[in-house]
């Protein structure tokens, strides 16, 4: 599908929408809380904007986000287990406002971290905005993967395999698949009006990941340190318009 100036102006507001309710949860991120009252924090605020969870019952998934812990990939089912320092997490959020879907996530810290975990969510946010740099009429899909395994690999990171990005609007998935590894030219060529999410996972050991027995929950098999973010964008003339940037400037811990 390629889209309209009106589909734009759709994304645009879902897309603001899920950057916010990120904004919004910064300062319960602490030690103490637990992930299933932060995603409460989350389905609140959601509704009270007018828009509805996408994640609630999608394919049977029982909650309004996804936070994923330490050496959890993604799609961690919030709970009771409650933060503490030096956990690192990813809190990922989709809404559905007037139809169109925004979605978006970021990792955020609580108290002190180690170093190479500093490291690794440095690393992933400077790989999914190089893989963002790469969206433009004429360039493909593979042009995008390549600059983020490069450059993960480069950081002696390893770029998880088994989850990818998604063209998106006013379905939560769509064709195309956006893979995170790849190599330039190949691919679909990308053109104006294409909707997708951009969402590499680094790990700080080996790519491989299992899912846990509650057939949600990926996990590094080695048990290494994984971080995520995810950006929703659209394809412009003169390269890409990102939809879930914060208006707040909290795209990335400080
Ligand atoms: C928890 C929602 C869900 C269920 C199966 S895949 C998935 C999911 C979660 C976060 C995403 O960013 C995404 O694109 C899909
Ligand atoms: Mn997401
Ligand atoms: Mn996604």
């Amino acid at each position: 599908i390629l889209h309209t100036q009106e589909d734009f102006a759709g994304m645009r507001a879902a897309g603001q929408l899920a950057a916010r309710t990120l904004d919004m949860i910064v300062p319960h991120v602490r030690a103490g809380v637990t992930t299933g009252e932060l995603d409460r924090v989350i389905h609140e605020f959601m509704i009270a904007n007018d828009a509805t969870p996408a994640t609630l019952g999608y394919r049977g998934y029982p909650k309004s986000s996804c936070i994923s812990l330490n050496h959890v990939v993604c799609h961690g089912i919030p709970g009771d287990r409650q933060l503490q320092d030096g956990d690192i997490l990813n809190i990922d959020v989709t809404v559905i406002l007037d139809g169109w879907f925004g979605d978006t996530s970021r990792m955020y810290t609580v108290g002190a971290i180690p170093r190479k975990a500093e490291k690794l969510i440095e690393a992933t946010y400077e790989a999914l905005m190089l893989g963002i740099a790469q969206v433009r009429p004429g360039n493909t899909l593979g042009d995008i993967g390549h600059a983020i395994q490069e450059f993960a690999e480069s950081q002696r990171f390893s770029v998880v395999r088994d989850f990818c990005g998604h063209g998106i609007g006013r379905t939560f998935h769509a064709a195309p698949n956006v893979l995170h590894y790849g190599r330039p030219g190949q691919g679909l060529v990308l053109r104006p009006g294409m909707f997708f999410t951009i969402e590499p996972m680094l790990n700080g050991g080996r790519p491989d990941v299992k899912v846990l027995d509650d057939g949600w929950t990926a996990v590094t098999r080695d048990r290494s340190l994984s971080a995520q973010f995810e950006h929703m964008l659209g394809v412009t003339e003169d390269g890409c318009e990102v939809f879930t940037l914060s208006p707040a400037g909290l795209n990335h811990p400080p």
